[in-house]
């Protein structure tokens, strides 16, 4: 099958291409004035890393940086490391980083790239599902500090992104199934048919190899290209869309979870949770039928994802969730939907629906 290209347009295009075989492809996405490239992979990745390195040495000077595994990467210590091999290497604004790993390394080598000189060129060569369908794409990069998840970054558009499927196929299980919970969710907010596939698609079909997964990625890669060029920088959305910020659908519990577990829960799956959390507040306010919290779970749950949360109580991932972005002031803020693909935020909902929410997923209390 051909390379699916995806153009994001805006102030800085690029493209996202999907398919198989991509590392040639580098060179063009990085331009021809780069001489000097660092590629900053999962250390634990070198297999995967090591033929893409052997690619750049024909073309540049290559730095390559092993980097801690998931979000241990995610921090202003390893952000420091990086800087002091860029300087010491000689890194000018003409050069350029490639990340090859997952969300945890996109995220960590974005935030590099975007502050390395006040910004210079990046590509990401994303090896997981999630970071294929979402963290790579969009321009967002940051780490975390003690108070929470994400909460240092800035936004930086990648020069390219290449989603190379065969990438997928040493990729654990339990990590595919993490990133399937940002795919649902974007079958939530946006594209209905990701909904449908789901339930359709026998799970253990969806594999590197599989045409179903092959659409799902390109489906879920489309509503996150569509959300990001409209509003880049989560300014807000028009006519009551929540802009950018529906792509975090999910993500204040999300966030509390893995902040509050000390990030054992992955990324994806306390995204579905987070999901099944909005949609049961979203019932509560008398905005989402009774149906559609059902099918949130059902179609989470069919993919092997969590829908219940009980290693927490209720009050320590109230207080964890105060700090996320989307709040104002002690007002908390989350995206619910009226209906399938119908966003809207709710802003400040009561403790007791809060509470009742969690009450519904949870028996912690
Ligand atoms: N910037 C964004 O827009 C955005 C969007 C979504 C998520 N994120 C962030 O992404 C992170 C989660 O990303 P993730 O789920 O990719 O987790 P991750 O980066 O922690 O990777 C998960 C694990 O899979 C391993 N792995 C990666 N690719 C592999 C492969 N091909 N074969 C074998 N093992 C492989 C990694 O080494 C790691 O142990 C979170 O920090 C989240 O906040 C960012
Ligand atoms: O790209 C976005 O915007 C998102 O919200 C995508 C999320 O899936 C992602 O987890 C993001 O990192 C969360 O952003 P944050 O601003 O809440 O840190
Ligand atoms: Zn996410």
């Amino acid at each position: 099958m051909s390379d699916t290209v995806l153009h994001v347009g805006g102030a800085s295009p690029y493209d996202v291409v999907v398919g198989n075989g991509l590392a040639g492809r580098l060179p063009e996405l990085l331009g021809e004035s780069v001489e000097r490239v660092a590629v900053l992979y999962a250390g634990s990745l070198g297999a995967l890393a090591d033929p893409i390195v052997d690619s750049l040495v024909e073309h540049y000077d290559v730095l390559a940086l092993g980097l801690p595994e998931g979000e241990r990467a995610k921090t202003a210590p390893v952000a420091a490391d990086c800087w002091e091999a860029l300087g010491e290497a000689g890194f000018t604004r003409s050069d350029a980083v490639v990340t090859v790993g997952g969300g945890a390394t996109t995220d960590l080598g974005g935030f590099v790239a975007a502050t390395w000189l006040r910004g210079v060129r990046v590509v990401h060569v994303p090896t997981t599902l999630l970071a294929m369908v979402d963290a790579a794409v969009g321009g967002k990069t940051g780490i975390n500090t003690g108070a929470g998840k994400n909460l240092v970054g800035s936004f930086h558009e990648p020069a390219g992104v290449l989603c190379d499927l065969s990438l997928l196929v040493s990729l654990p299980r339990e990590e595919l199934v993490a990133g399937l919970g940002e795919v649902v969710k974007c079958g939530f907010i946006a594209d209905p048919a990701i909904l449908d596939i789901v339930e359709r698609t026998e799970p253990a079909a969806l594999t590197a190899e599989s045409p179903e997964l092959r659409e799902l990625v390109e489906r879920a890669i489309r509503v996150k290209v569509d959300v990001v060029v409209g509003d880049l920088k989560e300014a807000g959305g028009v006519d009551g869309h929540p802009g950018r910020e529906v792509l975090n659908y999910g993500h204040t519990l999300a966030h509390a979870i893995e902040r509050t577990s000390d990030y054992t829960v992955r990324h994806g799956e306390a995204v579905a949770i987070g999901c099944v959390y909005v949609a049961e507040l979203a019932a509560l306010a008398g905005s989402l039928a009774p149906a559609l919290v059902e099918r949130h779970r059902a179609a989470l749950s069919r993919v092997g994802l969590p829908t219940t949360y009980d290693a927490a109580s209720f009050d320590d991932l109230h207080a964890a969730m105060r700090i996320d972005k989307k709040a104002r002031g002690s007002q908390l803020r989350f995206v619910v939907l009226d209906d399938l693909a119908a966003p809207r935020i709710l802003a400040g909902p009561s403790e007791d629906d809060l509470r009742a929410a969690y009450a519904a997923i949870s028996s912690a209390g």
